[in-house]
């Protein structure tokens, strides 16, 4: 049987990867490993080089890995839970409201089921979604009044207003979002220097392109699908891989997270996940600074299940308005830069705005079509 290729949209075009023809198995316990992170709290760099290189081996072998031991407090993870079934479980006015597509610039806000669709060649989402994005008032590390922070980042800052003024009503549920995300955002800052390591580079190579980053935060729902939705093999999130440098995933006990790894035979995460862990996975910006040394990791998601499932990811990457190329300790004479410099922030602002686009002409070109078919403009 032949191997077949997936599309994957990136800002730049299409890439592909490829496909075993086997159906999705499980994984074994060998397959993604846990890093403790203990050793990376310490005063001793020997001690945070353990971490570092045991990224490195997960991160070229796998792409995926769990931590333990990563410092956010069960019960910031439990609140931020709750309140995205508060959210999602509120009438659907409610939730559009915050809708992304009616008033957002840079894809806050909420995404209502089969209103996207990540992937080019699979079936549009069957997940809800809320997103914001990073403020400096809201960094836990170093909280500043935007017009404080430097000229040159000042544009590039997305975050947007009316997600927390349409959800006011809802007690405590920016207190706890933010709560979660901030402790992502800590954890994200020390991990990017388990990174830098990992590469052979100065561990503070990125602290000063990390002051006030990408650091995305999405709330995931994905309700049960109806019997159509079950005939017609929809997709909860379709196969993609995440743009930023690297992804902090918490998922719930549910279940229905695949991997593809680098043979092409997808995995399917264990479920219930393994207790008080957080999933990292490498991002597309991650695999072009380390020209290809890590590579981004293709995964889906479908909820088989007959229970709501949430996962709440964080993608964080380097300050929107630096233009990064591949980094020193990752190219030579015989094995030059793969990739030109491109910023951070255009990179995902394109991606977004391609996948909206693509979707809306899809779904006016199925409106124009009498037998609600697609047809060909
Ligand atoms: O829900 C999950 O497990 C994965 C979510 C995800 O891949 C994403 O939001 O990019
Ligand atoms: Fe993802």
């Amino acid at each position: 049987m032949s191997v077949t290729k997936l599309e994957l949209r990136t800002a730049l075009g299409p890439v592909y990867r490829d496909v075993l023809p086997n159906p999705p198995r499980a994984c074994t316990p060998e397959e993604i490993p846990v890093i403790d992170l203990t050793p990376m709290f310490s005063d001793e760099l020997y001690e945070r080089q353990k971490v570092a290189s045991s990224i490195r081996s997960a991160a070229v072998n796998k792409g995926f890995f769990y931590v333990k031991n990563h410092g956010i407090p069960t019960d910031t993870i439990a609140q931020c839970k709750q309140q995205v079934l508060n959210f999602m479980r509120q009438p659907q006015e409610k939730k559009d409201s915050v809708s992304s597509q009616k008033y957002s610039k840079y894809f806050n806000g909420y995404l209502g089921k089969r209103t996207s669709q990540i992937s080019p060649s699979e079936t549009a989402d069957v997940r809800e979604s809320f997103s914001f994005r990073y403020s400096p008032d809201i960094d836990p590390d170093h909280p500043m009044d935007l017009s404080e922070i430097p000229e040159e980042v000042r544009p590039w800052i997305r975050a947007e207003e009316f997600v927390w003024e349409g959800t006011k009503h809802l007690p405590g549920f920016k207190e706890d979002l933010l709560a979660y995300w901030g402790g992502c955002l800590t954890l994200a800052r020390r991990l990017v220097r388990m990174f830098a390591l990992s590469l052979d580079l100065e561990e503070n190579y990125w602290d000063d392109k990390v002051t006030f980053p990408g650091a995305d935060g999405v709330c995931n729902y994905y309700p049960t699908r109806n019997e159509e939705e079950v005939d017609q093999k929809f997709v909860h999130l379709g196969s993609h891989t995440d743009l930023q440098l690297f992804t902090l995933l918490w998922q719930d006990s549910v279940g229905g997270l695949q991997v593809l790894t680098r043979e092409g035979q997808w995995l399917k995460f264990k479920a219930p996940p393994i207790e008080d862990t957080i999933v990292v996975n490498i991002g597309d910006f991650m695999m072009r600074l380390c020209n290809d040394i890590y590579k981004s990791t293709v995964h889906r998601v479908t909820n088989d299940s007959a229970i709501e499932r949430v996962s709440l990811p964080f993608f964080f990457g380097l300050n929107f308005n630096c233009v990064e190329g591949v980094v020193p300790s990752c190219t030579s004479e015989n094995n030059p830069a793969r990739y030109e410099p491109i910023s951070c922030g255009d990179w995902c602002q394109m991606r977004f705005k391609l996948e909206r686009n693509d979707f809306e002409k899809q779904e006016a070109k199925k409106s124009m079509a009498p037998s609600a078919m697609v047809v060909e403009a």
